[in-house]
C-alpha cells in the first residue's frame, strides 16, 4: 500500500521552512501593504511562524515545545489586529512569490495542499484578528493539514 510522506517531509526539512520565512518577511517588511503591520513584529515571529506552519504540516513539534506556543496562543497574536482582505491577499502572493523564488516543491498535488493551508489560515488570521477576546481554548490542539480535503464549512474556534 502507499504510504505519503507528510506536507512537512515532501517540502524538506526545518530549514526549508525557516529559509522560507525568513525570505518571506524580509519582503513584508517591504511591502506597502504590509511593512506597517509587521514592523514591531517579535525577534522570534519569524522563527514562529516557520515552525507553526513546520508542525502542521506534520513536521516536529518545535512550536508547542521549543517556542511553548499553542493553537489558541497564535490565534492570540491576531486578535485586535483589524487586519484587511486586501492585506491578506497580499501575504499569500509574497508568500506564493517567495516559494517560487527558493524552488520550494512545485508539484500540483503539493501546492494544492499549500495554497488550501494559506487560504485556510490566512483567512481565520482576518476572521480573528476583528475580535477582542480569543474565542479559542488554551488547551485545543494544533491544527494538521495533509494532501486532502478540508473536511466541511467554517465554523467558529476552528
Ligand atoms: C497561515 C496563515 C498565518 C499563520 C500560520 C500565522 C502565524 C502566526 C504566528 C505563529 C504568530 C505568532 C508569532 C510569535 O510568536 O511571535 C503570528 C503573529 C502575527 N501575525 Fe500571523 N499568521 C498567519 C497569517 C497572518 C496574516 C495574513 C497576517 C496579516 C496580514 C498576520 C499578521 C500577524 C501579526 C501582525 C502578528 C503579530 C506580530 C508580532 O507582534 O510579533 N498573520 N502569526
Amino acid at each position: 500500500m502507499k504510504t505519503n510522506p507528510t506536507l512537512y517531509q515532501w517540502a524538506g526539512d526545518i530549514q526549508t521552512f525557516e529559509i522560507l520565512f525568513e525570505s518571506f518577511y524580509y519582503q513584508v517588511l517591504k511591502d506597502n501593504l504590509l511593512g506597517g503591520v509587521f514592523k514591531d513584529m517579535s525577534s522570534q515571529h519569524i522563527k514562529h511562524v516557520a515552525h507553526f506552519v513546520a508542525q502542521v504540516f506534520g513536521g516536529p513539534s518545535l512550536y508547542t515545545s521549543e517556542d511553548r506556543g499553542s493553537h489558541a496562543i497564535m490565534i492570540g497574536h491576531h486578535i485586535g489586529k483589524m487586519l484587511n482582505e486586501e492585506q491578506r491577499q497580499r501575504w499569500v502572493q509574497l508568500l506564493l512569490l517567495t516559494a517560487d523564488e527558493l524552488a520550494l516543491k512545485s508539484d500540483p498535488e503539493f501546492r494544492s495542499a499549500f495554497v488550501g493551508y494559506l487560504e485556510w489560515g490566512t483567512r481565520i488570521a482576518v476572521i480573528n484578528s476583528q475580535l477582542v477576546n480569543n474565542p479559542m481554548a488554551s488547551e485545543e490542539p494544533m491544527p494538521t493539514w495533509g494532501w486532502g480535503e478540508t473536511g466541511g464549512p467554517f465554523v467558529q474556534g476552528n
